[in-house]
């Protein structure tokens, strides 16, 4: 029986990431979980939660096997400085981003079957000296990817954007034909692939209030997005709505029979998204070479080291990483 490996980052070290792996290994899963971490870390949250955990070291000549409750997989990786929850220590900053390498390599290399990446801090990553925008742009560097797209999902919603970690000043800008009509291939792309939709539907927001207002409010919509969505109307096999005011693009008739809504930056699109699903939603980076999921939450230093860390969002991710796999292994 082909086993699916699944390897997991543990994010930010100080953060809630490691808690809620070490929760989420109590339960059962077909899969086997490999987690990419300090095995002294991942044994400081078990105590923190004052939950069972053992460890083995991963190697990847190994047969796959299904996961065991309360047991983990470890690729350790040293941290520079001990871990205070809740406190974050720039000395630490390298280990996050070489899990992340370690995830990528492998995950290029065919030895896993999915990267799910628990939560980073882009800013202490940034405050080292090293620069970092997210997972989705270093994934995209890593594999070589011309061009990702960040998609959140949650049950009835998926948004992807056409922007992502980019300074709100530098959005108008970025907003080009090149870029839509790339973005939108991989979402049509990936809607079929991935998720099995043979005639996606997109509904595209506009960047300005009201989607311009007939020019009076912005150009982008007349000058750039319009022509471009004629254009890949023709193009693609795909529904193309749009340019819509953003402010009413998510009413619920509007939504329900879209594939995804396009949002043009971060927070047009994702305040909607983690207001309906926050907790039950999961972030997918479309157009990589691998598969690669994260939760929908940051590193939660305000609660770190207080087990009251909740799982929903990473129970979520896993299952979603699941079906992703079965569905790249169908004929
Ligand atoms: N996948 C990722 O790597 C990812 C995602 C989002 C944000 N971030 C990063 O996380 C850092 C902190 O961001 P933020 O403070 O805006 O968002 P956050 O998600 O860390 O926290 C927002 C609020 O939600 C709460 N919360 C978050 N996760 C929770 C959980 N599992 N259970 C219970 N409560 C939870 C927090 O306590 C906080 O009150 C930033 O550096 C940001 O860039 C990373
Ligand atoms: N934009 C994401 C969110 O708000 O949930 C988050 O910053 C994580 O992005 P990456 O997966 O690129 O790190």
């Amino acid at each position: 029986m082909d086993i699916p490996r699944i390897l997991i980052t543990a994010g930010e070290p100080a953060g809630i990431g490691p808690e809620i792996i070490v929760k989420m290994a109590q339960k059962t899963c077909s899969d086997q979980l490999i987690v990419c971490a300090s095995p002294q870390l991942l044994h400081q949250a078990a105590e923190v939660a004052g939950l069972p955990l053992t460890l083995n070291e991963f190697s990847v000549g190994s047969s796959p096997e299904p996961h065991k409750p309360s047991h983990l997989w470890v690729i350790p990786q040293e941290l520079t400085s001990e871990v205070n929850f809740g406190e974050l220590d720039v000395d630490n900053a390298a280990y996050v981003l070489k899990t992340l390498k370690t995830a990528n390599d492998m995950a290029l290399h065919g030895d896993i079957d999915a990267i799910l990446t628990g939560p980073v801090h882009k800013g202490i990553i940034n405050d080292s000296g090293l620069k970092f925008s997210g997972h989705t742009e270093f994934f995209a560097e890593h594999s070589n990817s011309k061009k990702v797209v960040m998609m959140l999902a949650t049950d009835g919603l998926r948004v992807t954007l056409a922007t992502t970690h980019l300074p709100l000043r530098h959005v108008a800008d970025a907003i080009t034909p090149q870029l839509l009509e790339e973005v939108i291939t991989i979402i049509d792309t990936e809607l079929r692939q991935k998720f099995a939709i043979t005639h996606p539907k997109i509904l595209v927001c506009g960047l300005n209030p009201h989607a311009g207002e007939n020019d009076h409010l912005g150009t982008e919509e007349s000058r750039i997005i319009t022509p471009t969505l004629k254009t890949l109307s023709h193009k693609l096999d795909a529904t193309i709505i749009g340019p819509i005011p953003a402010d009413t693009a998510f009413q619920p008739n509007k939504i329900k029979d879209v594939d995804t809504v396009l949002a043009m930056y971060h927070d047009q699109g994702l305040p909607t998204l983690k207001y309906k699903g926050f907790g039950k939603a999961v972030n997918v980076t479309l157009g990589l070479p691998y598969i690669r999921t994260s939760v929908d939450h940051g590193t939660g230093l305000d609660i770190a080291g207080k087990n009251i860390a909740d799982i929903g969002s990473m129970q979520y991710a896993l299952q979603f990483t699941q079906d992703l796999i079965r569905r790249s292994k169908q004929p």
